[in-house]
């Protein structure tokens, strides 16, 4: 059995990947296998004999063989504006063929200078996107700064296939640049740290909870199948390794020990704690159970806490109060309820018994006057 150490930036929130609203600007050299599979939410995997036209089938991004000067990059779009705290480079499955050496620069682009840039079309076997002479000097290498200096990369194998790299500067950016020497290919790159959104204006309808507004999960009770980070990304689950799943609680209502009406019996219960975004009070709140369909919770309850400037941590009691009584909850389902919090700076979800969703929003407007 080999033990992955992974490093404390991990449990960060990510902002490449797909769901979490990352994208694929620009790539030098897409032939063997696209550079948005780079960026998809699935684990990588590799199917012994699947061939394209172009060659073997890889789960990942991948470059040709170069025969000219030079190297591959390309450009991501972080999914907000944010602080890197680290990176993981995935070669998984690449061995004769991962990118042997890495560095990736930083930019913060205006909405302008973002908007301007064109859509890119990707397709196998291509050098995707023409640029203009405007577009090519603000993504001229010398206008981006390096986060990560050139840095070796190891194989794809089950025991060296994730590269870890801490970063150490504070600034945010918006987009970073993929530079890998020569050439080759990378299975999946994550992004963590911190989002550092714009304050959004006071009457404006916000999803106080959305990774894209800074929102972070900073606790939970169980997380065996899959995070609660997850259901705070601002994509629809896509199935339900993308939403948070708890194991099986033992004291799982019990049919032999029910109840003398009759009703189950149970103790237990599961939760999550979120720090929003921004302060704010929340109007609508929406859980939804998709993908879960023989595990989705009886019933969620969702509290609130102005713990003002303050950080969560489990030993803090906190003014806790409920913004949604226990609720029942259905398979597979988005299930809307109107509240009237007061300002709140944290969530609680609590799920009972057990079992998982895929995603939560709470709408509503910032409100940081008393914070
Ligand atoms: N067997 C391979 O993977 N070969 C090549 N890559 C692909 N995808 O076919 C290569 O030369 O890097």
């Amino acid at each position: 059995m080999i033990e992955k150490i992974v490093p404390a930036f991990a449990e960060l929130s990510e902002f490449a990947s797909i769901g979490a609203g990352g994208g694929v600007v620009f790539a030098t050299d897409d032939f063997f296998a696209t550079c948005e599979n780079m960026i998809m939410d699935s684990e990588p995997i590799f199917i012994e004999d699947k061939y394209t036209e172009f060659g073997k089938w890889m789960d990942g991004w991948e470059t040709r063989r170069r025969r000219t000067a030079g190297h591959d990059w390309c450009i991501i779009k972080l999914a907000t504006k944010c602080v890197i705290r680290g990176l993981l480079v995935d070669t998984a499955f690449f061995t004769g063929n991962y990118a042997p050496k890495y560095s990736i620069q930083a930019a913060c682009l205006t909405p302008e200078e973002e908007e301007s840039i064109p859509t890119r079309v990707s397709k196998m076997g291509t050098a995707c996107n023409k640029f203009d002479a405007k577009h090519i000097e603000r993504l001229k290498s010398d206008k981006w700064d390096e986060i990560v200096p050139v840095t070796a990369l190891r194989p794809g194998y089950e025991e060296t296939r994730l590269n870890f790299q801490k970063v150490l500067s504070d600034d945010a950016w918006t987009h970073i640049r993929v530079n890998i020497y020569p050439d080759g290919g990378i299975a999946r790159l994550r992004v963590f740290g911190e989002a550092k959104p714009e304050r959004p204006p006071r009457n404006q309808v916000v999803d106080l909870i959305s990774l894209l507004n800074g929102a972070t999960c900073l606790g939970f009770s169980n997380a065996h199948y899959g995070h609660p980070k997850n259901v705070i990304k601002p994509s629809k689950g896509k199935c339900m390794s993308d939403g948070w799943e708890t194991a099986r609680r033992l004291d799982r209502p019990n049919v032999i020990e029910a109840n003398d009406d009759g009703t189950m019996k149970s103790t237990g219960q599961e939760w999550a704690v979120f720090k929003l975004g921004f302060p704010g009070k929340i109007k609508q709140i929406c859980v939804d159970t998709n993908h879960f369909k023989g595990n989705y919770p009886d019933s969620v309850k969702i509290e609130g806490a102005c713990l003002g400037r303050a950080d969560w941590c489990p030993e803090l009691v906190g003014n806790w109060h409920n913004i949604l009584k226990p609720s029942k909850l259905s398979a597979h389902n988005e299930h809307w309820f109107d509240c009237d919090s007061d300002v709140i700076t944290h969530i609680r979800v609590t799920m009972a018994p057990d079992g998982g969703f895929s995603r939560i929003r709470a709408l509503g407007y910032v409100d940081d006057q008393i914070i």
